[in-house]
């Protein structure tokens, strides 16, 4: 084999934190945005670490006190909530604390709660025997306030040297960064689709080549004063969506409406959690 095609890899990208079923070495940090009760329960399921960036745990505690009439809140306790904690709620600081939830207070000016967040798994991640980094997976972020959305694009541009997986997710999408390179995504189109995005932010201009899209490009350039492919389609016989790029470039893809959890799942979640024990 030529030297040259040794070195040559192709990054390949399955999400399976929406799978409540398997649960891989992936931390959850919820930001302070709304997001669905369904979409909660499968990215907490799939999840090891779970952590609230402050005002989060305002989301999280809500979304559970009353769903169909039942509290939820002791099924998903998060193992921190951190930030300046200028948004936590006093009634949720102390139902959490009361629960045993590590809750750090840190009020530096200079970096946002979801950055607090990240240093706090990187911490704890110091602290493990185990050499494999956490996925993270982002809820909320990509909506809301601009500037906010803006630090979240620009935090995953930024953690593409220390982290090799980050994502984010809300009810209507899930987004990351692709790496200069090849990547070969496997799509769940029963999950995703059917429009997605390649979005050049944060570079001069890059040069992509992709297949399994409604729309294709070959050696093409795209920027963001030039093109940018939104709006584009997941062909449904496609499994496989193949982007090649020059620079650092975002992919986004829609997320379909996910079902709501049956009661077995939750219950199952209830016995792997709690022991099955109400509080
Ligand atoms: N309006 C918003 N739009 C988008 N994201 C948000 C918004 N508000 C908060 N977030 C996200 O949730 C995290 C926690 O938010 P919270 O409201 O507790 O604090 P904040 O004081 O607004 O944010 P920060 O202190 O990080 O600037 C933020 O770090 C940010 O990532
Ligand atoms: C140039 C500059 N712009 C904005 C802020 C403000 N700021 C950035 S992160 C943060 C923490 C929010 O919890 C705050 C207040 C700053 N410090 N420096």
């Amino acid at each position: 084999m030529p030297a040259s095609a040794a070195a040559y890899s192709v990054t390949p990208w399955e999400i399976s934190f929406l799978d409540p079923l398997r649960q891989s070495r992936n931390a959850l940090i919820i930001l302070n945005q709304p997001f669905s009760f369904p979409l909660l329960h499968r990215v907490w399921q799939s999840s090891t670490w779970h952590a609230c960036a402050d005002g989060g745990a305002n989301r999280l505690h809500d979304v559970l006190r009353d769903h169909d009439g039942k509290d939820l809140r002791h099924l998903y306790t998060p193992d921190l909530i951190k930030g300046d904690l200028d948004s936590l709620r006093n009634d949720v600081g102390t139902y959490y604390s009361s629960h045993g939830v590590r809750i750090v207070h840190d009020e530096d000016q200079y970096s946002t709660d979801l950055m607090k967040c990240i240093a706090a798994l990187v911490e704890d991640e110091k602290t493990e025997r185990h050499v494999e980094q956490h996925t993270i997976v982002i809820l909320g972020g990509l909506s809301g306030r601009l500037d906010q959305t803006v630090h979240t694009l620009s935090l995953l541009h930024k953690l593409r040297r220390s982290r090799k997986r980050v994502f984010v997710i809300t009810d209507d999408n899930v987004a990351w960064l692709l790496d200069s390179g090849e990547h070969r995504i496997t799509v769940d189109h029963s999950t995703f689709g059917p429009t997605c995005g390649l979005l050049p932010l944060g570079i001069d201009s890059t040069v992509l080549t992709t297949t399994g899209l409604r729309w294709n490009l070959t050696d093409h350039p795209s920027s963001f004063d030039g093109m940018v492919s939104t709006s584009n389609h997941l062909l449904p016989d496609e499994p496989v969506v193949s982007i090649k790029t020059t620079k650092p470039i975002w992919w986004t893809m829609e997320l379909r409406p996910i079902a709501p959890p049956s009661r077995r799942s939750i219950e199952a979640h209830d016995a792997a959690c709690c022991d099955g024990h109400s509080s």
